[in-house]
């Protein structure tokens, strides 16, 4: 891509940069022109689009590579890297290699399948294994694993012939054995629960009894052009909308500059795979092609626009359906006028790049003109702004058996219940909802159904409005913004970007000179942004202070706007900020020299860090870290987010103190918390990690709200340390879990966290 862009000459560059989605019938043809006579970028689409000359060639060996890579993410439960390195492995496997006995590629679709499987995507179990079956007829495994996947999704008859078969051709006087074991199961299944039952049940995850989609509508707003709102009051974690997709992807791809789909939560760089959501996709998606017949681009390009082409391929396969069809169906909303020049030039050459592959290798019957170049350019916009990244909880493991586990080793479960992207899609109607860095709904995902609920109680014509990805308490509000403005092309208009809240205040602010002042210090970053609202809303800040964060945990807001008189001084009607003045007392800090000062202890924490990377704490590398600790937090405010973060120091300072040796110990500061409480739990100190876990649980409690997701997750550590320690404490923490999750996750609660269900049989006991 990066060649291709220095071979646009720079008159067509700015006149493409300067473009808005009605110049683009001739800009996309001008450079057309352009490309179609360069040699390079003839070459360029050989490579991607024509078998022979595939970039990545067909590899027994790096095929065997990444199988074992995909085995090894597969047992460490990094399933979205497992699924990536499978499916890498089957576009450059050769159809006719051979491993242990066995075809390759039929080995790989029955890897992939039993992954699909554990992370709930049945229909993609089922269609892999199938093709292993293709592939190798005799495959036991393969037949077992298919009728895994039909059993679950209440096919017992096809399960039952399966297993049959897996049987019969298995060897082993074992495998044979467990084989008639589940079959008596899933007979059994079948006896006693009639096939309508099993399918609400199992299939749909038991939602069934649910009611949704009755309590909203849409709205057009002044500021956020169309969205949702609540048609009458309804009350926290009640489901409102639930829909399958309209495209579907396997996330990631190679990273697109600013193309990301909207997540909330980590980005994924595994490659494209075919998650479809067709019952019979490879029919119906000539792109997939390229797992067994070696095309390269769906590998190569960026998620978004593969997923462009699966909407192309599929609207020019239906009869009578053009792309202006599908665009106007989907009628989705998209910011192409207001991305930045470059962006504009990346999304030209993709369009081009896109419908010469798909001419090509799909046979893809679509003239590439102006017309469909500037269609497709306003797709990619469209699924820039409205796609979303679906994810899945990465600890899906039997949970008794890892607590088990940690029990037995005598240590307390500290892993995050971390979420991980397996897949992008388009949802038509959930893209109508508004972001919010407030919100006051939450989006997750069954396998490939998008699920959205209240977590907070919503009264009639309320706003709903989900987050993108940042939200108060995360990020402050300047870096929100920024991250709106670069990846969705917006300004945030929502109440945490417009109203004063505590976490903006506090999360990267200084503490005040004077010791007994909790006041903040802020500088002129911070400042800008926090007197941008101010001048937006100018009413008293007392009046609409935090409340709107706190509806629903009236307990706390006491607490909380007692810490908000205490960092800033209400002043009847207006608040003054200057840079470097205390918000409450007015005394002066240095921020030139403060900075300075934190600067050079962060150097000195650093050094600690590689110290433990290093395996080898030198007395002066700790006391160095300790002193700066200490000029960390007489620097910085109490809930400055990075004195959270220094505190995963402190538990190295103690662990190493103590004499401990810490083995392969990683820190990275994104999982501070984390590691601190694993920290302390490596050192069997499960006191001091309590203690943490306690410490941090509270400051997010006042950066976010008390009953935030963040929180549950940070009660979960709490609570199996708790148990460690034999705290009977541990049923509050517990409790508090099962209050939290579902606010989230409502009746879902233990599809998706699946600790919860043991954690409150604990709790029972
Ligand atoms: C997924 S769409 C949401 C539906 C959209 N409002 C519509 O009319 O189709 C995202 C777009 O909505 C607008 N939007 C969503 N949340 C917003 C917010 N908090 N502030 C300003 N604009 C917002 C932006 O234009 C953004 O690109």
């Amino acid at each position: 891509m990066e060649k291709i862009k220095c071979l646009v000459p720079e008159s067509i560059k700015r006149m493409v940069g300067e473009s808005s989605d009605e110049d683009l019938a001739s800009t996309s043809s001008t450079l057309l022109h352009c490309l179609l006579n360069l040699p390079q970028f003839q070459q360029m689409i050989d490579d991607l689009a024509d078998s022979d000359n595939s970039l990545c060639g067909k590899n027994k060996k790096v095929a065997l590579e990444l199988k074992q890579k995909g085995n090894e993410s597969y047992l460490t439960a990094e399933y979205a890297s497992a699924l990536a390195s499978y499916s890498q492995a089957l576009r450059v496997a050769p159809m006719d290699a051979v491993d242990m006995n066995k075809n390759l590629v039929a080995t790989l679709f029955l890897n992939r399948a039993s992954l699909f499987h554990k992370i709930g995507f049945l229909t993609e179990s089922l269609r892999d294994s199938k093709r292993a079956l293709q592939i190798s007829p005799a495959y036991a495994k393969a037949w077992y694993r298919r009728g895994k996947a039909n059993a679950d999704l209440g096919n017992f008859k096809d399960a039952v012939n399966d297993f049959n078969n897996a049987k019969s051709l298995e060897l082993s006087l074992d495998g044979k054995r467990h084989i008639e074991t589940e079959l008596n199961i899933i007979l059994e299944r079948q006896k006693s629960t009639s096939r309508k039952a099993v399918q609400e049940n199992e299939n749909c995850f038991g939602h069934v009894d649910e009611p949704h989609q009755l309590k909203i509508s849409q709205v057009s707003t002044p500021d956020k052009g169309r969205g949702m709102a609540s048609k009458c009051d309804i009350p926290q974690a009640s489901l409102v909308h639930q829909e399958e997709p309209y495209a579907l992807i396997q996330a990631g791809g190679k990273p697109f500059s600013n193309f990301q789909g909207k997540t909330g939560t980590k980005e994924s760089h595994a490659k494209p795979v075919d998650l479809c959501s067709d019952s019979n996709p490879v029919e119906c998606f000539p792109e997939h092609k390229h797992e067994c017949l070696g095309v390269n681009w769906p590998a190569i390009l960026p998620t978004d626009i593969v997923l462009a082409g699966r909407i192309l391929v599929k609207s020019t396969s239906q009869r009578y359906s053009t792309v202006s069809n599908v665009l106007c169906d989907l009628g989705l909303s998209h910011s192409y006028t207001q991305i930045d020049p470059e962006s504009k030039l990346e999304l030209h050459i993709y369009a081009i790049v896109l419908l010469c592959c798909l001419q090509h290798s799909s046979g893809l019957e679509l003239p590439i003109n102006g017309v469909s170049l500037s269609q497709t350019i306003i797709l990619m916009s469209q699924i820039r702004v409205n796609s979303m990244a679906i994810v899945q909880m990465k600890s899906v493991d039997d949970p008794p058996d890892q607590f088990r586990k940690l029990a037995s080793n005598g240590d307390a479960l500290t892993s995050s219940l971390e979420q991980v992207p397996v897949g992008q899609a388009i949802y038509k109607a959930a893209s109508l909802f508004n972001h919010s860095c407030l919100p006051n709904i939450h989006a997750y995902f069954l396998s490939r159904t998008l699920f959205i609920r209240t977590t907070e109680y919503v009264s009639t014509g309320c706003p709903l409005e989900l987050s993108y990805g940042p939200q108060v308490g995360q990020l402050d509000c300047k870096d929100r913004l920024r991250y709106l403005a670069d990846k969705y092309s917006f300004q945030c208009q929502c109440r945490g970007c417009s109203q004063l809240n505590l976490s903006d205040l506090v999360l990267n602010a200084f503490c005040c000179v004077n010791h007994n002042c909790a006041g903040v210090v802020l500088e002129n970053t911070i400042i800008n942004g926090e007197t941008h609202k101010l001048n937006n809303f100018p009413r008293a800040p007392e009046k609409q202070k935090f409340d709107s964060q706190l509806q629903g945990h009236k307990l706390n807001i006491v607490d909380i706007n007692n810490m908000a008189s205490l960092v800033l001084k209400f002043n009847n009607s207006s608040l003054q900020i200057h840079p470097g003045f205390c918000l409450y007392c007015g005394s002066h800090r240095d921020l030139d020299t403060s900075h300075e000062a934190i600067n050079k202890a962060w150097s000195y924490i650093k050094r600690l860090q590689e110290a433990i990377i290093s395996k080898y704490i030198s007395g002066n590398t700790l006391l160095d870290a300790s002193r700066a600790l200490g000029i960390l937090r007489s620097t910085l405010h109490a809930y400055n987010k990075s004195v959270a973060e220094s505190n995963t120091i402190t538990a190295f300072d103690i662990a190493a103190q103590d004499g401990i040796t810490i083995l392969d110990f990683y820190v990275h500061p994104v999982q501070a918390e984390d590691n601190l409480a694993q920290a302390f739990c490596l050192v069997r100190d499960f006191h001091s990690a309590r203690e943490h876990c306690q410490e941090s649980i509270k400051i997010l409690q006042t950066l976010y709200d008390p009953d935030h997701i963040v929180i549950g997750y940070e009660m979960v550590k709490l609570a199996s340390i708790q148990l460690s320690l034999d705290d009977p404490a541990a049923v509050d923490s517990i409790n508090h879990v099962g209050v939290i999750f579902a606010r989230y996750f409502g009746p879902h609660v233990d599809f998706i966290v699946p600790y919860q269900r043991f954690l409150k049989r604990v709790a029972h006991r």
